[in-house]
């Protein structure tokens, strides 16, 4: 264990209704740096997050996480928030009787009225904090109402879950400078930008990002990308080479080039 690392996860292996979903996941996350998974359809990519984030169906099989240097493996879904870990989910569940008001105010009860508003006005979120969590929202207003808890959660690993899913291309911008503010790259008033860049990385936040499209990376630099297929990280680079190879070849030449390495190997 290094002590820059923030996310350490070493072999890991998890199953799902009983079923292995992944099998033997190993990734590192430094502090201040964001990596991208790419993968096909059901590869394991929201099991890895949900995992990180520690939902109890998702059942670790073999392995270790390590966060800030503490084993987490077997902390619990608050812990974990509480350590700093957070994340915008692909497809939030509706959570009838219960305000996204009261839902921020109970996890971050330090923020004023005032300041859950604003951040929402900014995010043209404002109308819902006051209805019942993800109801009746179209697949843009919840990925605004996601990317606003975790704003105003502010963890220090910042999981996104296909951020860029249901959003249109004008919304996009303003997803892209929520991501930011969230990895703590922005602010909405700019004064982030004014700053030294030495000064500004104090400020940056982890991130781990399911991307299928790439869009998110329009708006935000990503230090690596992995591939995940089958469970498995067959190939971890340059996010933005990585994503142009799916692009020109597809996944099916990710597996192959992966079969390749370790035949040589
Ligand atoms: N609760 C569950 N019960 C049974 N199988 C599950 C469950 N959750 C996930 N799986 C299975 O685990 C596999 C991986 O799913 P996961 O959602 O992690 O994939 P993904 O890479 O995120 O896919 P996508 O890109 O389509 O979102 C899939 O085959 C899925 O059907």
């Amino acid at each position: 264990m290094t002590g820059d690392k923030l996310l350490e996860i070493e072999d890991l292996h998890v199953s799902v209704e009983g079923r292995a979903v992944l099998k033997g996941v190993s990734l590192s996350v430094g502090e201040g740096e964001i990596h991208a998974l790419f993968g096909p359809n059901g590869s394991g990519k929201t099991t890895l997050l949900n995992t990180v984030i520690g939902f109890s169906r998702y059942k670790i099989t073999r392995g270790a996480i390590y966060f800030k240097g503490r084993d987490i493996t077997g902390a619990t879904i608050d812990e974990r928030a509480r350590l700093g870990v957070g994340i915008s989910f692909q497809r939030p569940p509706t959570i009838k009787g219960v305000t996204l008001r009261s839902l921020i105010s109970f996890g971050s009860p330090n923020l004023s009225r005032e300041e859950i508003e604003k951040t929402a006005a900014k995010l043209d979120a404002e109308e819902f904090l006051d209805r019942e969590i993800n109801a009746g929202l179209s697949g843009g207003e919840m990925k605004r109402t996601e990317m606003l808890q975790i704003i105003l959660q502010s963890p220090e690993l910042v999981c996104l879950d296909e951020p860029e899913s249901g959003v249109d291309l004008e919304n996009m911008a303003l997803i892209g400078k929520a991501a930011r503010i969230a990895l703590g790259r922005d602010s909405f008033d700019g004064a982030a930008c004014r700053r030294s860049i030495k000064s500004r990385r104090a400020d940056y936040k982890s991130g781990l990002i399911i991307t299928h499209t790439g869009q998110i990376m329009d708006h935000l630099y990503v230090d690596k990308g992995h591939v995940l297929m089958n469970g498995e990280i067959v190939c971890s680079g340059n996010a933005l080479e990585l994503l142009g190879e799916i692009r020109s070849h597809g996944y099916t030449e990710c597996f192959r080039c992966a079969g390749c390495e370790r035949s040589e190997g």
